[in-house]
C-alpha cells in the first residue's frame, strides 16, 4: 500500500528550493496530475524543499522503537529513546486529568500510554508542537480502545462484501448505513466499546493525525469550513478517481492557485478507496470500525459530555493535585475543550466565551472526511523504511506527503501512441525516473538526477519493481498501487512481449 523507498542520493545539494517552485501541475487523462518542469534545470534541483509529512503511522510492532519526530530506528534497540508522551514538560492539567479519564478503559486503573517514544527531550518539543500539546491526550484516549490481547481472529460480518460485489454504490451503501445509525446518540455511545485491532488502532492514529491538523488549520484560519453533508452526497467522479470530500477542498483545476491549505491539497490526492477494498474487501469492515470508535470517542459531543461527566466522578474521588487546583468544580472539562476545538495547542484549559463560534473538532469527524483520509492511504503514502536501505529493510510504518504525491511512476507514454516501439534500451532511458527521493529523518527531498528540459515530466521510481520483468512489474505496481504502468519501458516491452 505503501511507496516503497527510494535508494539514498549524495547528499550534498542545497536544503532550500528556488522559489518559485521550478515546477507545475498539467493533467493527464490517463495517470492524472503530474509535475512538469517550468525552466530548464541543472542535475540536483531541488524541487520541493523539504516535505514534511501531513499524517503518519508507525505500526505498532516498531513504536517503542522508532523515534515519534526523528523516525530513528537501531535496529530493534531501544536505549537511545529517553523520553515518552508528554511525560517531564510542564503540562499539567490535561495530561493528569486525561490519565485519570483513561483509567476507566484500561485494567487494573494503570494510565494509558499514547505510544510516542522520541529520543531526547527535543524530539519530544518539537513533535508536540507541531501535532498540538491535545494530540498526546487523544492519542491516549485512542490507545485505550486498543484491544489489550490479539483475540481469536474475530469472525467476519456475514454480510461482508466478496470481491465481485465491490462497486462504488455498494460502499456508499455501507457507509451510508453507518450515517444512518449515527443519529442516534445512544447508538454512537455503543461505539464507544469498539475494541479495536492493531492494524484498526494504527489506522486510526494516521486518521486522527490528520483530522487534527485539519482542525487546526481551520483554528488559524489557513483552511475553508466544511461545507455541510447532511446529504451525505459524494462528489461527482471526474476522470480521476476523486476523494470522498474532495468538493470540500480542491478540484484538479485549482492546481496552480496561488495557495491551497495543506487540508485541500491532501483530500485533493486520488482516492483509491475502491481499488483497496475490490483487492481485499475486508478492509471496509475494519474501515467502518475505525469509523465508530474515532467517531464514539472524538466526533460525538454527546458522548463525550458523559465521558466528560464520568470522568469527573472519578476525580472526585481521586483528583489529581494540579487537577484540582486548577479547576472549579462547575469549569468546563478539558475534554470538552479539546472537543468543542477551544483549546489551542494544550495552552489554555478554560472554553472561550465564543467557543459555538470555533472550528470544533468534532466536527471534522464525520465519514467524509474519514473516507477520504484512509482513500489516500493506498497508492499516495510513502513507507517509512529504515536507514540505510537494504534489503532487509524493516518497513517502520507510512507517511503522506501531499505535495511530493502528484509525481507519476516514470513517464507515462500517452501523446505518442501511435510511435513504433522504440528499442528498448532507448526508451528506458526516455521514461527512466529524472528524480530521486532523500530521507532525512521526517523530511523527505526530490532532486533530479540530471538535467530536465523545460516542460519535461518529472518523474520518480516507485521503487523496487525496476529490476524485474515486465510482467512482474506491472503486476506489482497493480497490486501494491492500483495502476497500469504505462511507461514507455513497460508499454515498449510488453508489447515487444506480444509480438514474440
Ligand atoms: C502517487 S499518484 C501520482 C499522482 C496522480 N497522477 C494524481 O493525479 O493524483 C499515483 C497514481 O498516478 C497514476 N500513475 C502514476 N504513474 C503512472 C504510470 N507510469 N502509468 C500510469 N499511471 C500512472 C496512477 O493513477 C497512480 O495510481
Amino acid at each position: 500500500m505503501s511507496l516503497p523507498p527510494q535508494p539514498s542520493g549524495p547528499p550534498n545539494v542545497p536544503s532550500i528550493p528556488s522559489t518559485p517552485a521550478p515546477l507545475h501541475i498539467r493533467t493527464d487523462p490517463h495517470s492524472g496530475r503530474k509535475y512538469h518542469a517550468s525552466a530548464a534545470l541543472p542535475a540536483d534541483t531541488d524541487l520541493l524543499g523539504r516535505c514534511v509529512p501531513y499524517t503518519y503511522t508507525i505500526w505498532k510492532r516498531f513504536r517503542n522503537e522508532v523515534c515519534a519526530e526523528c523516525w530513528r530506528y537501531d535496529g530493534g534497540r531501544r536505549a537511545f529513546l529517553t523520553r515518552r508522551d508528554d511525560d517531564g514538560l510542564d503540562r499539567p492539567s490535561e495530561s493528569a486529568i486525561s490519565q485519570d479519564h483513561q483509567a476507566q478503559r484500561s485494567t487494573g486503573g494503570a494510565a494509558v500510554c499514547a505510544g510516542l517514544w522520541f529520543c531526547d527531550e527535543r524530539c519530544q518539543r518539537e513533535w508536540i508542537a507541531r501535532e498540538g500539546a491535545e494530540v498526546v491526550d487523544l492519542l491516549r484516549q485512542l490507545e485505550a480502545a486498543r484491544q489489550k490481547k490479539p483475540r481469536a481472529k474475530r469472525k467476519l460480518d456475514a454480510k461482508a462484501l466478496q470481491p465481485e460485489d465491490v462497486t462504488p454504490e455498494a460502499i456508499e451503501r455501507a457507509w451510508e448505513a453507518l450515517r444512518e445509525k449515527e443519529r442516534s446518540p445512544k447508538e454512537v455511545r455503543r461505539w464507544r466499546e469498539v475494541q479495536l485491532e492493531d492494524y484498526e488502532a494504527d489506522m486510526a492514529r494516521y486518521v486522527l493525525l490528520a483530522l487534527h491538523r485539519y482542525h487546526r488549520e481551520r483554528c488559524s484560519n489557513l483552511c475553508p469550513q466544511p461545507s455541510s453533508r447532511a446529504d451525505g452526497q459524494h462528489a461527482e467522479t471526474e476522470t480521476h478517481p476523486q476523494s470522498p470530500a474532495q468538493s470540500d477542498a480542491a478540484k484538479p483545476s485549482d492546481y496552480g492557485r496561488e495557495r491551497m491549505s495543506e487540508w485541500e491539497t491532501f483530500a485533493a490526492l486520488q482516492c483509491n478507496e475502491v481499488q483497496l477494498l475490490k483487492a481485499c474487501p475486508e478492509i471496509l469492515e475494519h474501515q467502518t470500525r475505525i469509523y465508530q470508535l474515532l467517531k464514539a470517542c472524538f466526533g460525538s459531543r454527546v458522548a463525550a459530555r458523559s465521558n466528560a461527566a464520568s470522568s469527573r466522578s472519578s476525580l472526585t474521588s481521586a483528583p489529581s493535585p494540579t487537577g484540582a487546583c486548577l479547576r472549579g468544580d462547575n469549569d468546563p472539562r478539558p475534554e470538552d475543550a479539546l472537543l468543542d476545538g477551544s483549546s489551542k495547542a494544550g495552552s489554555s484549559t478554560r472554553v472561550d466565551a465564543d467557543s459555538s463560534t470555533q472550528p470544533k473538532l468534532a466536527d471534522l469527524v464525520t465519514v467524509e472526511n474519514v473516507r477520504t483520509i484512509l482513500g489516500v492511504d493506498p497508492g499516495n503514502s510513502f513507507g517509512i523504511w529504515e536507514t540505510p536501505l537494504m534489503e532487509e529493510s524493516e518497513c517502520l510504518g507510512f507517511a503522506v506527503y501531499p505535495v511530493a504525491s502528484f509525481f507519476n511512476h516514470r513517464k507515462p507514454r500517452f501523446s505518442n501512441e501511435t510511435i513504433l516501439p522504440l528499442l528498448i534500451e532507448y526508451v528506458d532511458a526516455d521514461c527512466a525516473p529524472n528524480v530521486r527521493k532523500e530521507r532525512d529523518g521526517r523530511t523527505l527531498r526530490f532532486l533530479t538526477t540530471r538535467p530536465v528540459e523545460d516542460g519535461e515530466e518529472l518523474c520518480i521510481s516507485y521503487g523496487h519493481v525496476e529490476t524485474m520483468d515486465v510482467q512482474t512489474r506491472r503486476q506489482e505496481l497493480q497490486e501494491g498501487w492500483y495502476f497500469e504502468c504505462r511507461c514507455s519501458r513497460c508499454t515498449a516491452e510488453a508489447e515487444e512481449g506480444s509480438r514474440t
